[in-house]
């Protein structure tokens, strides 16, 4: 439902996924008249949702758009317009980045940059966002992680037995899986009842705490959020000093519309991020808003080098569905197999034959589903680096162009590699492993990095576009390195920091904690 829309606004939030959804749950209690613009709309609950052929190969709910690659050639990506953003289809991983994160840290292929905060600063947000997300997990089991105040929202989600006998055989060997921190709809009252239908899927049950259904619905109840569908922003209009956003331009439904505000936030996601402030470009702003001091807007782009890997037993049944439940960080920093750190390895939603084959059609389905059903499933995740000439860019007719040269990779075959050797130490012989390539943007971020410095980030430590006095980014575009953890918990983590800062030191009244 589209609400009546006033013309103008005290704050105005640009897409309504976790970075949108979260500010605005947080600012719904400050006092301010707040507009969210959204360029899809709510993602239908149906049959389809669950059905691996609309999925992965209709791609019934992808988003119909074209980018271009570094060489010009065309792919569509796999990303998500709709209330909520990606996080529709998301796996509900919701973990923390480590300390280390946070600093100067060394890889194989380069070094990860400090951040201008400390894990500690992001602590208490964390604790903010595991509560909204509504995560399950056990604080203490994992090896390395961060300091915490307490325990987790709701207890572990528990292994299936296969699982369970998994992170026995792993314990044996000397490693220490832990419950993955995951935010789904399992505690006692709650409607989900684990499928093999979750990460890669909408819900059709909406058991998964996406960003709909956990903070932009119950900012929409509060009464104090308005909420624009089918409404694509096209530019942030600023006055003639540059120095201020005083509205945007959109497009709802094909027709224009423009709305005024005082505070403007950009949270389209870091690549379409980055597309509305290059297109808002002015004289003041040639080369986009924030791209005066630092030419930074749009580098640095980052997505994880990730692997789907399939260990098969050819001689067992792998009765399990929902295999989300187990992680590993023992390669996460410095480890036994290089000085190096490797990545983090984490249960991947059942594999059915299809979404393999989806992408390689040259391999027969039924083959697929024969390896399917005896298969336990990862996803293997390695840092990736920030190179300035990694970039998200707008071309003369409008298309986004992703130029993405994956780096870092030693790292990331290492950890394939012995993560391979591993499973088949533990009874799997058979592994077939897919990596993913420049139209898997779901770790998206990095291109509005933010600093303590002008001259190399575009972002300032709140997240306020340095020469734009009321413009912020509040998607995974501030991220300064990628770290080897999914990044949805730390954008709302950053979003509620942000959103508290903005409250207090703009708005003037503070956001509930
Ligand atoms: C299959 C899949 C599995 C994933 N699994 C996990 C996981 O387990 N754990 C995890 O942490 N992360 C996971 N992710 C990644 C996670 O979903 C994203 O990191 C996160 O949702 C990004 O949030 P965001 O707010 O930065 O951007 P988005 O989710 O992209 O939200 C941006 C919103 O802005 C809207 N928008 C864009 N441009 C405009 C415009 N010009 N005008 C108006 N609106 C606009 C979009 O429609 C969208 O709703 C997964 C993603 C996918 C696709």
């Amino acid at each position: 439902m589209t609400n009546i829309i006033k013309e103008f606004y005290d704050v105005v939030i640009v897409g309504a996924g976790v970075g949108g959804g979260a500010m605005a749950n947080r600012l719904a209690e400050a006092g301010a008249s707040v507009l969210v613009i959204e360029r899809g709309n709510y993602l239908p609950r149906e049959a389809d949702n669950w059905s691996v052929k609309a999925v992965f190969h209709d791609k019934k709910y992808t988003a119909k758009e074209t980018w271009r690659d570094r060489d010009g050639k065309t792919f569509n990506p796999s990303t998500y317009y709709y209330v909520g953003g990606n996080s529709k289809f998301f796996g509900a991983a919701t973990v923390r980045f480590r300390a280390q994160d946070f600093e100067v840290l060394e890889h194989e292929g380069g070094v990860a940059p400090a951040w201008p905060i400390r894990y500690g600063e992001l602590a208490p947000y964390y604790d903010i966002a595991e509560r909204l997300m509504g995560t399950h997990g056990l604080a203490g089991a994992d090896p390395i992680e961060p300091p915490r105040s307490g325990p987790m929202p709701h207890p572990p989600i528990g292994h299936e037995p296969v699982i369970e006998a998994i992170a026995a055989k792993l314990r044996a060997k000397g490693l220490r899986p832990f419950p993955l921190p995951i935010a789904i709809d399992r505690h006692d009252g709650g409607t989900c009842i684990r499928c093999a239908t979750c990460d890669g899927f909408a819900c059709k049950l909406g058991a998964k705490n996406d960003a709909e259904l956990r903070l932009i619905g119950p900012a929409l109840r509060s009464g104090k959020v308005d909420l624009i569908l089918d409404t694509k922003v096209e530019r942030l209009l600023t006055d003639a000093s540059g120095r201020k956003v005083i509205g945007i331009d959109a497009r709802h439904n094909g027709a224009p519309l423009t709305i005024k505000g005082d505070l403007f936030i950009s949270a389209a996601g870091a690549i379409n991020s980055t597309a509305l402030l290059l297109r808002s470009a002015t004289d003041r702003h040639p080369r986009g808003l924030g791209n005066n001091g630092s030419d930074q807007l749009g580098r640095n782009y980052m997505a994880h080098n990730n692997t789907a890997m399939m260990a098969i037993n050819p001689l067992r049944r792998n009765p399990v569905v929902f295999q989300k439940s187990l992680c590993i960080n023992d390669f996460y920093l410095a480890n036994t197999v290089r000085p190096y750190p490797l990545g983090n390895v984490q249960g991947l939603g059942k594999l059915q034959g299809g979404m393999l084959t989806a992408n390689t059609r040259f391999v027969p389905e039924w083959l697929m589903n024969r390896f399917a059903e005896r298969s336990v499933d990862w996803w293997i995740m390695s840092e990736d680096l920030p190179d300035p000439e990694n970039r998200v860019t707008v071309d003369g007719d409008g298309t986004i162009r992703v130029s993405y040269t994956p780096n870092n990779l030693k790292s990331h075959t290492e950890l394939v590699r012995h993560w391979s050797k591993l499973m088949r130490s533990i009874g799997f012989p058979i592994i077939i492993t897919q990596k993913m390539d420049i139209t898997v943007a779901m770790h998206q971020c990095g291109t509005a990095r933010f600093g303590t410095d002008p001259a190399s980030s575009v972002l300032d430590p709140y997240c306020r576009v340095w020469d734009v006095d009321n413009l912020y980014v509040v998607d995974a575009s501030f991220l300064p390195s990628s770290t080897g953890f999914n990044p949805s918990l730390t954008v709302v983590a950053q979003a509620v920091r942000v959103a508290e800062h903005i409250a207090a030191t703009v708005l003037k009244t503070p956001a509930a904690a």
